[in-house]
């Protein structure tokens, strides 16, 4: 039931006993229409500055439950950042008058080249530490970001339902989960006589992304994992600024809505914090979080030697980097040293460091050395975090994570901006706060073993400068064959040599398409215990194998096979498989007939003839074409 005036003027009066809202008269006029907590959420933006927010407020009875909403939304925006609004207005104005006044957050530091591991794939050292990795990852959690909008992909859908490859069209976050499960599988079989481990999996979604997350993880019964041991985080965006005082943006559709923004994939930590989450973890017995992005379909090839790393270093921090071609769009990792003799080791990214190196003595900025990459190594966003000293500076910062800001201004004088900004922090800035004791390392891996992630549109892609990665639909999937192909071909298989192709303007190698589900082989020694002598794959071939104990003994493929086996099934592959095959046909990216997860490709499979074995039943079996 309304309030009558006299009691919402009472309101007023018991509301505003030291007189604060006088700033704010239309505010002031409301106070009666709000409850104590909307009344102390006022008390705070005022105090902060941001009494504009209110100039517009009718007389209380017009508009009330809009003025509530407006509070519902300051609420949610003030739980959801470290400290609270207050920090966050605080920290726009710090950062905002450091980017007016032209300040170089590495303002002091000169930045060199580190040293970290560098492994190579199928050494002695490599096959060691997929092995110390494996026994690990019954003791990890994966925590997956996947709030981006991929905005420079162009993909109307969310890209971990994109297909890892097209010819079995596994999407990302099957291929991640199928991954996760077999590591699952092989390390409790290594731990035997202790309880199965259940690896947990984290997923930061946002706004942008969070229902279709949940809507391809309920439609296929969350691609073999238990449902409870995955947890979904939603990101909350944060408010945009309007000007150097921080004042907020209103949304423009909405003068009760304050306009918002994503905050960046940093916003995990603060949120694994606050959900109690690494709480859990601990008294769990975990000890790694290992951190990855939603499009790397390589990624799982490189986790066991990488985490084999962080358990025989000891490192709390350790990020998984690839030789980086300059200008690529990846942060290069990158040691900088303070003019007080600090020292960190840090990802730079791929905005900043080129002005960096410009601004201390390297007038080129960011170029290849003799090698033909960047000296910087380049970081991938995989980082693998040691749980107990995260936990325990988390609980000194509570995630918060050093932040930047990129507003765009209408001129020189920096005095207002083209459109309103925000904060935005990234997760790999994490060791920024941390102790010059803390052990914080890093790890090189074949680029074609570790990374490949689709995030550029066709139109894009096909512009970027000869002999630097696409990172697109296309190139994603045809990292997977040669990935898959160069590994085979190492465990003693003749492959045969990649042709190039073009396919929506980018020139690519095609291998022949061979993949494998993760629970086949997860490391180096499993495929070579699964590959005997005497086997050749054609160019033209297809090689699909779904089973755990799979194993191909002189076995010469030209066409298309696919093995189906359940585990209990043990099948060998053997003999000349020969048919017509799958063949790649050209498309294009404009042609809107066809679905858009496929013509961003360049290409579909025609599939004209294969030859497909189903073991259904526990046993023995051997295949002799
Ligand atoms: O608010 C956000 C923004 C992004 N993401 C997620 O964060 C990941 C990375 O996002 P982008 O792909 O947009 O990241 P960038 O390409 O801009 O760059 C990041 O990934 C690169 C490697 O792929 C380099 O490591 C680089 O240094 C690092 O900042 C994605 O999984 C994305 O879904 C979020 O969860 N929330």
């Amino acid at each position: 039931m309304a309030s009558s005036v006299a009691e919402k003027l009472a309101g007023v009066r018991v509301a505003d006993g030291d007189g604060w809202s006088s700033v704010a008269p239309n505010l002031r006029k409301n106070l009666g229409v709000l409850s104590s907590e909307e009344i102390e959420l006022a008390k705070m933006l005022l105090h902060e500055g941001q009494k504009h927010l209110f100039d517009h407020w009718p007389e209380p009875g017009v508009d009330d439950g809009r003025k509530k909403s407006f509070f519902d939304q300051v609420a949610r925006l003030n739980s959801s950042y470290p400290g609270g609004l207050v920090s966050y207005i605080q920290n726009a104005k710090r950062l905002l008058a450091d980017s007016k006044a032209g300040k170089n957050p590495y303002d002091g530091f000169t930045p060199s080249v580190p040293s970290g591991e560098v492994l190579k794939f199928g050494d002695d050292n490599f096959i060691m530490l997929e092995e110390v990795g494996v026994r690990e990852a019954r003791k990890a959690a994966f925590v997956l970001v996947a709030g981006g909008l991929g905005e420079r992909l162009g993909y109307k859908g969310i890209k971990l339902s994109l297909p890892v490859e097209t010819t079995t069209g596994r999407c990302f976050i099957q291929h991640y989960i199928e991954s996760i499960l077999a590591l699952q599988e092989a390390s409790s079989r290594q731990a035997q006589g202790q309880c199965k481990a259940e690896i947990p999996l984290v997923i930061m979604t946002s706004d942008d992304t969070h229902s279709p997350t949940v809507d391809l993880l309920e439609s296929n019964n969350y691609f073999g994992m238990k449902s409870t041991q995955v947890t979904l985080l939603k990101q909350e965006k944060v408010a945009c600024l309007d000007d150097n005082d921080a004042r907020f943006a209103f949304d423009p559709n909405d003068k009760y809505k304050l306009q918002t923004k994503p905050h960046g994939h940093g916003d995990v930590h603060a949120l694994l914090y606050s959900s109690g989450i690494l709480e859990i973890w601990r008294t769990a017995g975990i000890k790694w979080v290992l951190f990855f992005q939603d499009t790397n379909g390589l990624l799982f090839k490189a986790i066991p030697a990488s985490l084999g790393v962080s358990a025989t270093k000891g490192y709390h921090v350790n990020s998984l980097a690839v030789l980086r071609k300059a200008k690529e769009a990846i942060g290069g990792i990158t040691k900088l040293t303070h003019t007080d003799g600090r020292t960190m080791v840090i990802n730079v990214e791929y905005n900043q460091l080129d002005p960096l190196l410009r601004a201390t003595g390297h007038p080129d900025g960011d170029v290849n050395c003799d090698t033909g990459f960047s000296p910087f190594p380049g970081n991938i966003n995989q980082l693998i975090l040691e749980l107990e000293p995260y936990f325990e500076e988390l609980s000194k910062t509570r995630g918060a994570i050093s932040e930047f800001v990129n507003p765009k201004y209408k001129d020189s004088t920096k005095t207002s901006f083209k459109s309103s900004t925000r904060l935005e922090c990234m997760m790999q800035d994490y060791p920024k706060t941390l102790s010059p004791s803390a052990r914080v390392g890093f790890t090189v891996m074949d680029t074609w073993l570790a990374y490949s992630p689709v995030k550029n549109n066709p139109e894009d892609a096909a512009k970027v400068p000869k002999g630097n990665p696409y990172h697109s639909a296309t190139s994603g999937e045809m990292a997977i064959y040669r990935a898959n192909s160069l590994i085979l071909k190492k465990a003693g298989i003749q492959m045969a040599d990649p042709i190039t192709d073009v396919f929506n303007g980018q020139e690519v190698e095609v291998w022949p398409r061979i993949t494998w589900s993760p629970k086949w082989a997860l490391t180096f020694s499993d495929v070579k215990r699964k590959v005997e002598a005497g086997c050749s794959v054609s160019q033209i071939s297809t090689l699909v194998i779904n089973g755990q104990n799979v194993f191909l003994d002189s076995l010469s493929l030209d066409g298309t096979l696919i093995v189906n086996a359940i585990d209990e099934a043990e099948v060998k592959v053997t003999g000349s498989v020969q048919n017509k095959g799958w063949v790649l046909e050209h498309i294009d990216y404009k042609d809107t007939s066809i679905p858009e997860k496929t013509r961003i490709r360049g290409f579909r499979i025609q599939k004209i003839e294969q030859l497909e074995l189903k073991y259904t039943e526990p046993g023995n079996f051997c295949f002799k074409s």
